[in-house]
């Protein structure tokens, strides 16, 4: 897969389309709910207009529940969420979808994302309803938001049922931009579909992205796919940020063990190259799904972690590469030579 034409992000000092700082969310309720660890942990970053941040992580890292809290489908514990400068973090999921009609959504699966029993038209014309938007402009905006991800207009009078995986997917994603959002969270987008079905939404993707200046928060299992549409990454590990940076130095020169082992564990055809990354992933302590193992010294979740030894031991890394800072560690107080 070769990388589309990429957006050039706004200038720093433009308003990030959607702004994370120290998100904490916990699930659960109860004193036990809060002594344990929150799902995600004190995470910042930010999407500047017309950028990708590609969110990866293996299983249970706490991508999903980053892109909930987001949507107002998860409730933050701290921290703040702004979407084009607005403060969503104390709206409910209905406020959101009223106040902010910024932010849209494409989950993973169009087979359940779509209602069976509604027209095409009807589906598309629900987030206009609720933006007070309703008879032949709701009518004419469904027609151009189906056109414009390569559907034609007369599918309005249709049902999911009548389409492809890769179609459905595209009524899911102009339903997502029949509002014309700031920010779109896309949560697995592709990966219910066969490959080339991925190369065409991906491209479709990064063509809208590209004409309208849309932010993408993008979730992702697979680091191919993340390279192919993302300008930056954020790398998470049991609910944290373990390193940030431009794609392509995350993905062909990551620093962090934890990075390491997440890029080594994707497979690749090439026999050579897999047992080349078996190597770095093993020498950075990690085990054959990309999984930390525990070590009998130091952090037993980033083994290799030069912090660690002697002051870490606990349950969260210690190691986090974020960019603009060099090693920024959450047990600096404990670590006097940082
Ligand atoms: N509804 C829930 N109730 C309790 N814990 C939850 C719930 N949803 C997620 N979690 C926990 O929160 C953590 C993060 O889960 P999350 O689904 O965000 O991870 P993920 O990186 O998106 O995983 P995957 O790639 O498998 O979808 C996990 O420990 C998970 O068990």
């Amino acid at each position: 897969m070769t990388a589309p034409a990429t957006a050039a992000p706004a200038a720093a000092t433009t308003t990030p389309a959607l702004e994370i700082r120290d998100l904490v969310v916990r699930y659960g309720s109860g004193r036990r709910a809060r002594q344990a660890p929150p799902a995600i942990d004190r995470v910042s970053f930010d999407i500047a207009p017309g950028e990708t941040v590609g969110l990866v992580g293996e299983s249970g890292s706490g991508k999903s529940t980053i892109g909930k809290a987001v949507l107002g489908l998860q409730p933050a514990a701290g921290g703040t969420i702004r979407v084009n400068g607005t403060d969503v973090t104390a709206m409910s999921l209905k406020q959101r979808s009223r106040q902010v009609a910024d932010l849209r959504v494409v989950f993973q699966d169009p087979y359940s994302s779509l209602n069976p029993a509604r027209t095409i038209g009807q589906t598309l014309a629900e987030p206009l309803r609720l933006m007070g938007v309703r008879g032949p402009e709701a009518a004419a905006r469904a027609r151009s938001g189906l056109e414009s991800v390569g559907l034609p207009g007369d599918a309005v009078d249709r049902y999911p049922a009548q389409f492809s995986g890769g179609q459905r997917q595209r009524i899911a994603i102009a339903r997502a931009l029949v509002c014309d959002p700031r920010v779109v969270v896309l949560d697995e987008p592709v990966s219910a579909l066969d490959l080339s079905t991925q190369a065409q939404v991906l491209n479709l993707l990064a063509d809208l992205r590209d004409q309208h200046g849309l932010a993408f928060l993008f979730i992702a299992h697979d680091l191919g796919v993340v390279r192919f549409l993302s300008q930056r990454t954020v790398v998470l590990y049991r609910g944290q940020v373990m390193e940030t940076g431009p794609v392509e130095a995350v993905s062909s020169a990551p620093r962090h063990p934890y990075t390491v082992a997440l890029t080594a564990a994707a497979p690749v055809p090439r026999p050579a190259e897999q047992a080349a990354r078996r190597a770095a992933r093993e020498a950075a302590g990690f085990g054959t799904a990309g999984v930390a193992q525990p070590s009998a010294t130091g952090c037993p979740f980033v083994p290799r972690c030069p912090l660690a030894t002697d002051v870490c031991g606990t349950e969260r890394p210690a190691l986090r590469l974020v960019e603009g800072t060099e090693a920024a560690c959450h047990h600096a107080d404990r670590v006097p030579a940082l």
